[in-house]
């Protein structure tokens, strides 16, 4: 039998032209209806967007059935509490970075009623009370920080990456802080092999929402933070002040099961510590970038302290110019760049003054809205002095959220500024510091058009020399100087001396390689 090649190419061919017809017809109502008939359709937006999911532009429609703000206002009516009005809910397009167990979620991920619920049982631990009672568990690890920094001080030509150790300092608290241990991180100076898994699953969870729920899901496993949570659980009679210590203290009130302890741990670690380590990494960037702050900011610091060891939380309103430093950083560079969605409820709700249909995903772009020219004078320039200075009083202030707000801001907002500013001033107390070399990754220009961000930044290395201040009250120079007396060492005055001579006594066994002061080190 003859086999019809020819007809059946040409029925082929017909059914691609058809298909291409009914294809090229499609995308046109759809266009049509997104440009003019869609329930969105008067917003602006460029038309790529408006027909498509394509980002781009302020106050903007970002895809068909998202829209983005940048104002003031736009914060307010989309995460905060209104009387008479429900909060908006999370965005379904929104992707948690925990995996569930089976009904229980996360603090984050929870529905409204849940939320409320486990936000009021996790408050103990973050309320500013705690917070004070955990300042010894955190300068400890800010002093762990501090002995490793005076060890790179040792070779002051020599450049290192400050981003990974700040990074070890806020895992180590937030370990600590969770599980009731620390990962370890800064006394082996190596990431803990969760943390590597943590970092993946961010990443993928970001790539899975800008997919919308497209692509395969990546969370970070809860089966270790399981086994820490249930040791520390069953450590009752602790009276370490970690996050557990609190929800444990609630007693039979508290309102959290086993599950959700161990959930939620794990969000702490996973979505939490980066961000503060974020903050402080950029902070020193632009401190180093822009001499005439950096110049401010340590004067004020040792102005301010006699001793290392007065450098206290309740010590921190001694330093207003280095805390606009910080909140200058925040606005600058805020830890997590993106818009946080929330869906409109079902009756429409008015957002920055424009009525927006039921079901609408909306945010505010935290980077969008801190760098916008409407909100900030000079907005991509690095300038503390907004925050104190009235020349400056045009600024719209609370366009900068870095935390967001509402009740479901961040809820460990006051735990990251007290980490932030203790270990900043600390640093500066202690040390010089100065780009090991131009940081071009670390370039503000362009919207940071050198570095990636998945939700939070992909920090590249930024590497700083430091030279030791060996002010003879830190910490550090302290301890060593009663070990060395402890051994019957003698320290003398020299400048740039790197050796503590032995006494008599002791005689040349004794010698070791410190740094000394000029002046006496006890
Ligand atoms: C500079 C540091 C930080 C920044 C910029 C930051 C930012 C944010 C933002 C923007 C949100 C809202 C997310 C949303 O709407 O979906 C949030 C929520 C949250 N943050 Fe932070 N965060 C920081 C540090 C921390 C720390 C140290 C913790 C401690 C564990 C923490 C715990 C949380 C939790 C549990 C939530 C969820 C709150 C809720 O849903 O009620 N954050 N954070």
């Amino acid at each position: 039998m003859d086999f019809p090649v020819a007809e059946i190419l040409a029925r082929l061919k017909l059914a691609g032209m058809a298909l291409g017809a009914v294809t090229a017809a499609y995308l046109v109502i759809v266009s049509v209806y997104r440009l003019w008939f869609h329930p969105l359709a008067r917003f602006p937006g460029p038309i790529a967007n408006r027909i498509s999911w394509i980002p781009g532009g302020p106050v903007i429609r970002l895809s068909p059935n998202e829209f983005a703000f940048n104002s003031a206002q736009a914060w307010t009516d989309v995460y905060g509490h209104k009387i008479g009005r429900l909060d908006l809910e999370k965005d379904p397009i929104h992707v948690g970075a925990v995996d569930p167990v089976p009904g229980v979620s996360t603090i984050s991920m929870a529905d409204r009623d849940n939320h409320a619920r486990q936000r009021k049982a996790l408050s103990y631990g973050f309320s500013k009370k705690a917070l004070w009672e955990q300042e010894s568990l955190i300068q400890h690890f800010i002093d762990l920080l501090m002995v490793r920094l005076h060890g790179f001080a040792q070779t002051p030509d020599e450049g290192f990456d400050i981003v990974k150790w700040y990074n070890f300092m806020t895992f180590d608290v937030i370990g600590d802080l969770s599980f009731g241990e620390s990962f370890g991180c800064l006394e082996r100076g190596d990431f803990h092999f969760w943390i590597h898994l943590i970092f993946d699953a961010v990443k993928a969870g970001a790539i899975e929402q800008a997919c919308q729920g497209g692509l395969s899901k990546q969370r970070a496993d809860h089966a270790y933070s399981r086994e820490k949570v249930m040791r520390r659980l069953q450590d009752t009679k602790s009276d370490r002040r970690d996050f557990i210590y609190y929800i444990l203290k609630q007693g039979e009130h508290y309102d959290l099961s086993q599950n959700e302890v161990i959930v939620n741990a794990a969000l702490f670690i996973v979505a939490r510590s980066s961000t503060t380590a974020s903050s402080l990494a950029a902070d020193t960037n632009f401190l180093l970038k822009n001499p005439h702050t950096y110049a401010k900011a340590k004067a004020e610091v040792r102005a301010a302290f006699a001793a290392e060891d007065e450098i206290t939380v309740g010590a921190m309103d001694k330093l207003p110019y280095m805390n606009a430093c910080l909140e200058e950083g925040l606005r600058m560079f805020p830890p997590a760049p993106i818009g946080f969605l929330r869906t409109v409820q079902a009756q429409g709700d008015v957002i920055d003054g424009h009525a927006i249909p039921g079901g609408t995903a909306v945010s505010v772009s935290t980077w969008c809205a801190s760098h916008a020219a409407d909100n900030f004078r000079d907005p991509d320039a690095f300038i503390p002095e907004r925050w104190m200075d009235p020349a400056y009083s045009a600024d719209k202030k609370l366009a900068s959220q870095s935390f967001s707000l509402g009740p479901r801001g961040c809820i460990g907002k006051d735990l990251s500024y007290m980490e932030q500013r203790v270990t900043l001033a600390r640093a500066l107390f202690n040390f010089e510091l100065s780009l090991a070399d131009d940081a071009r990754e670390w370039d503000t220009d362009n919207n940071m058009q050198n570095m990636k961000a998945y939700s939070t930044w992909q920090k590249p290395p930024l590497p700083v020399k430091l030279v030791d201040r060996r002010v003879p009250t830190s910490k550090y120079w302290r301890q060593k100087n009663a070990a060395a007396k402890a051994e019957g060492l003698v320290a003398v005055a020299e400048a740039v001396a790197v050796i503590v001579v032995p006494s008599e006594e002791t005689a040349s066994h004794k010698m070791v390689q410190t740094m000394i002061h000029k002046a006496p080190l006890i």
